[in-house]
């Protein structure tokens, strides 16, 4: 049997099992799970009762062809270095890791390899998931992994170069914009006296009103905040000072991340390890 194994069962790690498997893709017995601890292991065994639950990565790798591994990047060599050994070569790979190319990857694995970027809001149905297939990817296994992930949400194919940037919007955006849904209803709060969880329950329907009016109508960002924003009146006074200074912060914000993309999968060092 073809079974997926999943390596990993943290926050994408359960948000992948719990959507491959009420999504209906996969049947418990076409799945197995590996991760560090036992409790984890554990979590995920009572959760779904019949999911296959490997105690090592190895002992995953043995029974699976296609692997997606849901590691942070900095654990990605250990994972690599135990699965390798025992894989046959005919396996195709799904990497999770932000910020490891798939040059890196191909250097140690040179099969089927795969990058995909989930995000968190496909636990409720939302959101894209980016996927970029390396060279050796045959059009079923490209096909399988999509509709996989496709149980979860949106796929959007994406180029390698394009990778970073899309990552930085459809996944780590939503943590972003929940930052930002904290400190514009905690600035509220204190401005008002009004209870900061009242005024996070309406920020965050405004938020995902106003997604889908721009969504629904079609129009641009800035032709909805003219709508908005009556001459003259109270929208227009917010609207200058964060023209003001938003520019500046999101400059800062998307560099700083950029660099960190380029960093957080450092493994090279450690490339001797294979
Ligand atoms: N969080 C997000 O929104 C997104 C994350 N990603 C990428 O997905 C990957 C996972 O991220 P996330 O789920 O947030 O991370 P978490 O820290 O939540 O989960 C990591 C999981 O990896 C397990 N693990 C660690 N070391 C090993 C090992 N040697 N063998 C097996 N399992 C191991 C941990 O095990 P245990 O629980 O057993 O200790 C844990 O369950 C990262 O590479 C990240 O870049 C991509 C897109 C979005
Ligand atoms: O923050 C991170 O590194 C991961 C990658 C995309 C979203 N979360």
């Amino acid at each position: 049997m073809d079974r997926v194994g999943l390596i990993g069962y943290g926050h994408m790690g359960s948000m992948l099992v719990n959507g491959f498997l009420t999504s209906g893709i996969l049947s418990t017995d076409e799945l197995v799970v590996a991760t560090k601890s036992l409790e984890s292991r554990n979590a995920c065994a009572a959760a779904w009762p019949g999911v296959g639950i490997a105690r090592t990565n190895a002992e995953l790798a043995r029974q699976c062809r296609t692997i997606i591994i849901a590691v942070r990047p900095q654990e990605m060599a250990t994972v690599l270095n135990e699965i390798l050994p025992v894989m046959d070569g005919d396996e195709h790979i799904v990497s999770l890791a932000a910020g490891i190319s798939l040059k890196d990857l191909e250097s140690v694995f040179p099969g089927s390899l795969t990058r995909a970027i989930p995000t968190i809001t496909s636990t409720v149905g939302q959101g894209t998931t980016l996927v970029c297939h390396g060279r050796q990817v045959d059009i079923n296994s490209a096909l399988r992994v999509e509709g996989l992930f496709s149980s979860l949400g949106n796929v959007v194919l994406v180029s390698e170069e394009e990778l970073p940037a899309a990552m930085l919007l459809s996944s780590c955006g939503p943590g972003l914009l929940a930052v930002i849904i904290d400190e514009l209803a905690g600035a509220t709060a204190r401005a008002s006296g009004l209870p900061k969880d009242r005024a996070i329950g309406l920020t965050m329907e405004m938020v995902a009103a106003t997604a889908a009016y721009l969504r629904e109508t079609g129009r641009r960002p800035g032709e909805m905040i003219e709508e908005v924003a009556t001459g003259g009146g109270v929208t227009e006074a917010g609207v200058r000072k964060l023209r003001e200074r938003l520019p500046g912060v999101f400059d800062e914000t998307i560099i700083s991340m950029l660099e960190r993309c380029n960093t957080v999968g450092a493994w090279s060092g450690r490339r001797t390890d294979f």
